[in-house]
């Protein structure tokens, strides 16, 4: 094309942008008009309040971003053009403007290739500078065209420096991703990625892509995020709204499962001990072991009426209740109701009427009726049982005595209400509920990091996703919690999802290849059998600095902070926790603005990060302090730092006085 050719085209793609944006006003103008009049037309309040929210999401929904482009690709297929976007935009005769990225037709543009076109003659991809459509980069599939990951387009958007909250990728999701993020709803795969393969991203864009694509039916059911800390959601929290979703729970595991406040915290041991799967075992044997045998028959005055249940049959109830393998307090209640039912046969029989709705709850709520029920299946409360096990484990089978007593507490609460419940506490309570109640499942959910995942962690989550389909992201290489596993089948299994299939991701997008070389030197070190990362970046620097004396690492730290600030983008010092408030106090001292990033509101340029709050965070340029203080403060201290070195997505100092760690000391 020539260059005057190109300008032409460039000048009919910006005024179709412009008249699709005016056309997406238009489309919420409507949805505003519908909403303010919502409550007239509808007959009642609940319908209005229903048709208030539905169009309150919808005039969200279509809210344009002028700083984000509304179309990034087209598609010309046989004589007709497609853009594709970030959502469906129609003109005012229903006509589209702008295919959803998620519509089946846009599929090929993430997909078509030169030896599967699928009817694609050309795939065009835009490139815009803050929503002002700047260029454009046409690959003809028809002539044997393909760019592939060497388009100057996709290599500007990963190159892009980082700042604030993660981005979307829509424009430029890759084949391999694109496979994922369309799975169908009734799969639950497991992604085994390297650092920055785009897990994060691929977890969010198939939520979105289901939502789309399953609308209702998700709606009533719901999609749940769940990330490894407040931080880290916060830093993916706009994603799902930037695609036009605004209805996706995002919680930690701990949010997601609190029923009571943290007050203490756990010592090793005993938390070891609170998240081993023998600990759902020790709470079913516990529970179930307060069914009693009925020791004296009902007997039940009710006005001039005497009524008589004997021993026999009301052991038949409960070991027919127990046999039903329902949770427990249903299986209590579906006792009561069924020695109801027989005072009422009797009741029948003897009186030739059937007694009304006020009898039998008086029935059911009567003493004899109640105390045989605390007798042989006593009322339970998540709380209480857990109380009893911590403060008497000894009769807990499964566990060894050391464990026991790792558990039990030093000093019993008095009531079960004022205990100070710690985090390995709320996975027990939570397991406790699963088995006294059901848990509503959501329709899909979404587990980012998952290698860190505790079985019992597992096993909650397998709760409210029982009836729906997961997505579980990982890296079995960045596992540092005690109980991270090196095998994902150990994990799906906990899950309830055997047989999810495990798909691996390789390519990197975030971390240049110089450093992912240096990271991959730590995973033969790692215990774990996962394929190397290999970077799309050719880009970014990486500088190893060795500092002679140790009360000159701060300083030299100061240094590199200085000439980072010279650079676009984002910075942070990532270092070992007990040196994170020392290193802030030079920051300050230097006139410096810093934040660390679970300050959410905070928005300086430098952060300094704890090592242990980094997972799944990036920054453009990362400084190391002391990479031999970070492994030595944790017992997986060499996966803590493989997660350390692999956030920089431009540059990477590591500065040491220290030896390096071993395994980076290669050459
Ligand atoms: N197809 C893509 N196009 C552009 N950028 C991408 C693409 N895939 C991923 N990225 C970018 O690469 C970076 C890493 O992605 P993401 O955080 O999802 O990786 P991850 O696999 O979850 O990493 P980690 O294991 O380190 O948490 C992000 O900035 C993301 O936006």
């Amino acid at each position: 094309m020539s260059t005057f050719d190109m300008q032409e085209e460039l000048a009919a793609e910006r005024s179709h942008l412009t008249e699709s944006r005016a056309a997406l006003k238009r489309m919420r103008g409507r949805a505003e008009a519908l909403f303010s009049t919502g409550d007239k037309v509808a007959g009642d309040a609940y319908t209005a309040e229903q048709l208030g929210r539905h169009m309150a999401r919808r005039v969200k929904e279509l809210a344009d971003d002028p700083d984000t482009p509304l179309f990034f690709g087209r598609l010309d297929i046989e004589e007709s053009a497609y853009h594709v976007g970030r959502r469906h935009v129609t003109d005012d005769a229903g006509e589209p403007m702008v295919l959803d990225w998620r519509a089946p037709l846009s599929r090929s543009f993430y997909r078509a290739s030169v030896r599967d076109p699928q009817g694609v003659a050309t795939r065009r991809r835009f490139g815009f500078v803050k929503g002002e459509l700047t260029s454009f980069e046409d690959e003809h599939l028809d002539r044997g065209e393909e760019l592939g990951t060497s388009s100057r387009i996709l290599t500007a958007e990963i190159e892009r420096p980082r700042v604030g909250p993660m981005r979307d990728i829509v424009a430029t999701i890759q084949p391999e991703q694109d496979e994922l993020v369309r799975a169908e709803l009734g799969d639950s795969i497991c992604v085994q990625g390297a650092p920055g393969t785009g897990k994060t991203a691929v977890g969010l864009h198939r939520a979105a892509f289901l939502l789309y694509l399953h609308r209702e039916r998700l709606r009533r059911s719901g999609v749940l995020i769940v990330g490894p800390n407040t931080a880290f959601l916060s830093y993916i929290s706009a994603v799902l709204p930037t695609l036009g979703e605004v209805e996706v729970q995002q919680s930690t595991l701990d949010e997601l499962i609190q029923r009571a406040k943290i007050k203490a915290t756990d010592e090793p041991a005993a938390a070891l001990v609170k998240n081993d799967v023998r600990m759902a075992e020790t709470l079913k044997t516990l529970l179930w072991n307060r069914i009693a045998e009925p020791a004296e028959p009902i007997m039940v005055s009710d006005g001039s009426y005497r009524w008589r249940i004997d021993i026999e049959p009301l052991r038949r109830i409960i070991d027919e209740a127990r046999r039903e393998d329902l949770p427990y307090s249903v299986g209590r209640e579906r006792v009561r109701a069924r020695v109801v039912g027989l005072l009422q046969r009797q009741s029948e029989y003897r009186t030739g009427n059937s007694p009304g709705e006020t009898w039998l709850r008086k029935m059911s709520r009567i003493a004899p009726v109640t105390g045989f029920l605390e007798a042989c299946w006593p009322a339970v409360t998540p709380e209480s049982l857990v109380a009893e096990l911590l403060t008497d484990p000894s009769a807990a089978e499964l566990l060894t005595e050391e464990e026991r007593e790792a558990i039990r507490w030093a000093k019993p609460p008095k009531t079960a209400k004022s205990a100070r419940w710690t985090t390995g506490d709320l996975l027990l309570l939570d397991e406790a509920a699963g088995l006294l109640e059901r848990e509503n499942s959501f329709g899909h959910v979404v587990v980012d990091e998952a290698q860190d995942l505790s079985p019992m962690a597992a096993r909650a989550i397998a709760r409210r996703s029982e009836h729906g389909s997961i997505t579980l992201l990982g890296d079995l290489a960045q596992g540092t919690a005690p109980w991270a596993t090196t095998d994902w089948r150990e994990i799906l299994a906990h899950l309830g999802k055997p047989d999810a299939s495990v798909v691996p991701l390789t390519v990197g997008f975030r971390v240049p290849e110089a450093v992912v070389t240096l990271a991959n030197r730590l995973l033969p070190a790692l215990g774990v059998n996962v394929p190397e990362a290999v970077s799309l970046r050719r880009d970014g620097d990486l500088a190893v600095i060795p500092v002679a004396e140790p009360d000159e690492l701060d300083a030299r730290t100061l240094v590199e902070v200085t000439a980072a600030l010279e650079h676009e983008g984002s910075i942070a010092i990532i270092a070992a926790d007990a040196a994170v408030d020392r290193l802030r106090g030079h920051l300050t001292a230097a006139g410096i603005g810093h934040a660390t990033p679970d300050d959410l509101e905070a928005e300086a340029r430098v952060m300094v990060v704890p090592a242990t709050l980094v997972k799944g965070l990036e920054y453009d340029h990362v400084i190391v302090h002391e990479p031999a203080d970070i492994v030595a403060a944790e017992p997986r201290g060499l996966n803590r730092l493989y997660v350390v070195l692999t956030r920089a997505v431009t540059r990477l100092s590591v500065l040491h006085a220290k030896p390096l760690p071993e395994p980076l000391n290669i050459d």
